[in-house]
């Protein structure tokens, strides 16, 4: 496998502190993930996914074992070294995108190097490149209310990379979507990933979106429990995910 973007090892995530009242949301959870990658996580509601995707994001705490990012042990850094690790080496994708109204696309591409105080021509320079990965240049001087619902999605794909994150995070990103613009917005990762390397975690509950993913871990009650790796055609991978989770299903009843 190419050098590891992500490596977690044996982390356990605790919430609550009273031992009544805890609750285990990860259990011992190990996995790697190779610069270049697509990978997506599944698991039943509650089953940690959001949970996982937080820790690794640095928004949340482990209670023991250690996560590294880009060579970095962030499991032990302070607040404020957190909060400018996240800015610098971590792109996020959100369910509602999170535009800001009243600033313009390019405004809103341009924000992760804004907040790392960047200024002048290098801004200019990075999102038109963001913008051409994602055929954006045209709608760089309108603003989120004058653009279409798939040229939203484009825009923050292209404001979660302006910075040359190690990785992108995203959390059910296809969640409010009706199915034309979630596809859309798989497609447009698909390609980040197959044509600019752009390492993907992708967080969802969905087979259809899973199916996107090069590799997919799955989590029940916190636990890793299994590994898929894409082979053949997405449409192959989408029937094996389906079943996954048919026998998922059948060992709950
Ligand atoms: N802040 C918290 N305090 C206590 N328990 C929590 C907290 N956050 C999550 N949990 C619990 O941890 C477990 C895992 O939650 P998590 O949100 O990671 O699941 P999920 O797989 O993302 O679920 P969903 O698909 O419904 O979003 C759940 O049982 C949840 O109730």
């Amino acid at each position: 496998m190419a050098s590891s973007v992500v490596k977690v090892e044996d982390v356990n995530k605790v919430y609550g502190s009273r031992k009544e009242a805890s609750y285990q949301a990860l259990d011992n959870v190990s996995f790697s993930i190779g610069e270049g990658e697509f990978v997506g996580v599944m698991g039943a509601s509650g089953s940690g996914k959001t949970t996982l995707l937080q820790t690794i994001a640095a928004l949340d705490r482990v209670t023991s074992g250690s996560i590294t990012i880009a060579g970095t042990n962030v499991t032990d850094m302070k607040e404020k070294e957190l909060t400018d690790f996240r800015a610098r080496r971590l792109g996020f994708i959100f369910q509602d995108f999170n535009l800001l109204e009243n600033m313009t696309v390019y405004e809103n591409i341009a924000l992760p190097l804004f907040l790392q105080n960047q200024k002048g021509g290098s801004v200019r320079e990075e999102v038109q490149r963001a913008a051409g990965m994602l055929g954006m240049e045209d709608t760089l001087s309108k603003y989120p209310a004058m653009i279409s619902g798939g040229q939203k999605q484009r825009a923050a794909a292209a404001r979660a990379l302006v910075h040359h994150p190690s990785m992108i995070l995203a959390d059910e990103p296809t969640g409010a979507l009706d199915s034309g613009n979630a596809k859309g917005l798989l497609e447009t990762l698909q390609h980040l990933n197959e044509n600019h390397g752009v390492t993907i975690m992708m967080v969802t509950h969905d087979a259809f979106s899973a199916s996107y993913c090069g590799r997919i871990l799955f989590l029940e009650d916190g636990r890793l429990y299994k590994e898929m790796q894409r082979n053949g055609t997405r449409e192959e991978f989408f029937k094996q995910i389906l079943d996954e989770q048919a026998e998922a299903g059948k060992k709950k009843l």
